[in-house]
């Protein structure tokens, strides 16, 4: 694996994706789990409650900034246009988001650029511009309403049977005891939302994740 993917596949050990409809003080539990061994986060501000317009703005910088006092990359959902704005390190979109060729031009080759896939043809399709792949729900989420299927590692491991130096995460109703098989089935990380955002100690939390 060259120098720079691996790097990135390190980074993307414990992933940490939030935004204010998955906690009541998106701040706080942020900085808790960027203190407790998050080693990347993902701003993902969806949802009926979300922020729009300036508030999501200024959201986005007050997190970017906590990222950035903890070295850790600060990736934006969907919002290319966002991510441009405050210079985030990356972006993070889906097959029904801005084309990843297109996402890739704007943003440059030096921004992290993520791709969530389905199918190994999807992942086919993104390896050319994205910096690592997104594959699930490995189990069911209550955090995304169109998930699509659980598939368990099946896709995991047949995309990393297929491409030996992509890096990948795994998302989907991970819980900490998750971890060691997703990783064994040739994932470089797990991407986490409400086993943190809602646990009652997000530090705690967090911990279970990040010893491991
Ligand atoms: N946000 C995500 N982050 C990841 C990551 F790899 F980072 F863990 N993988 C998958 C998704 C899902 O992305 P998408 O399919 O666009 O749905 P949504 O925009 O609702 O999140
Ligand atoms: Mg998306």
């Amino acid at each position: 694996m060259n120098p720079s993917r691996r790097a990135l596949a390190e980074q993307l050990q414990l992933y940490f994706i939030c935004g204010t409809p998955n906690t009541k003080d998106v701040l706080g539990t942020v900085e808790t789990a960027l203190q407790c061994g998050v080693t990347c986060f993902q701003f993902r501000e969806k949802g009926k409650e979300a922020l729009y317009g300036d508030k999501k703005e200024a959201m986005a910088r007050a997190l970017q900034t906590l990222c950035r006092s903890y070295d850790v990359p600060f990736i934006i959902n969907d919002d290319v246009a966002l991510a441009e704005r405050i210079d985030a390190d990356g972006v993070h979109i889906g097959q029904d988001d801005t084309e990843a060729a297109h996402v890739r031009a704007r943003i440059g080759p030096d921004k992290w650029l993520g791709v969530s896939v389905h199918t190994l043809e999807e992942a086919a399709a993104a390896i050319d511009h994205a910096d690592y792949v997104g594959i699930g729900p490995v189990y069911p989420t209550k955090s995304k309403e169109d998930a699509g299927a659980v598939n368990g590692t099946t896709l995991i491991r047949q995309v990393r049977d297929m491409y030996r130096e992509l890096p990948i995460v795994g998302i989907g109703g991970i819980l900490p005891e998750h971890v060691p098989m997703i990783r064994q089935d040739g994932a470089d990380g797990v991407a986490v939302i409400s086993a943190i955002a809602s646990a009652p100690d997000v530090a705690m939390a967090t911990r279970r994740f990040a010893c491991l």
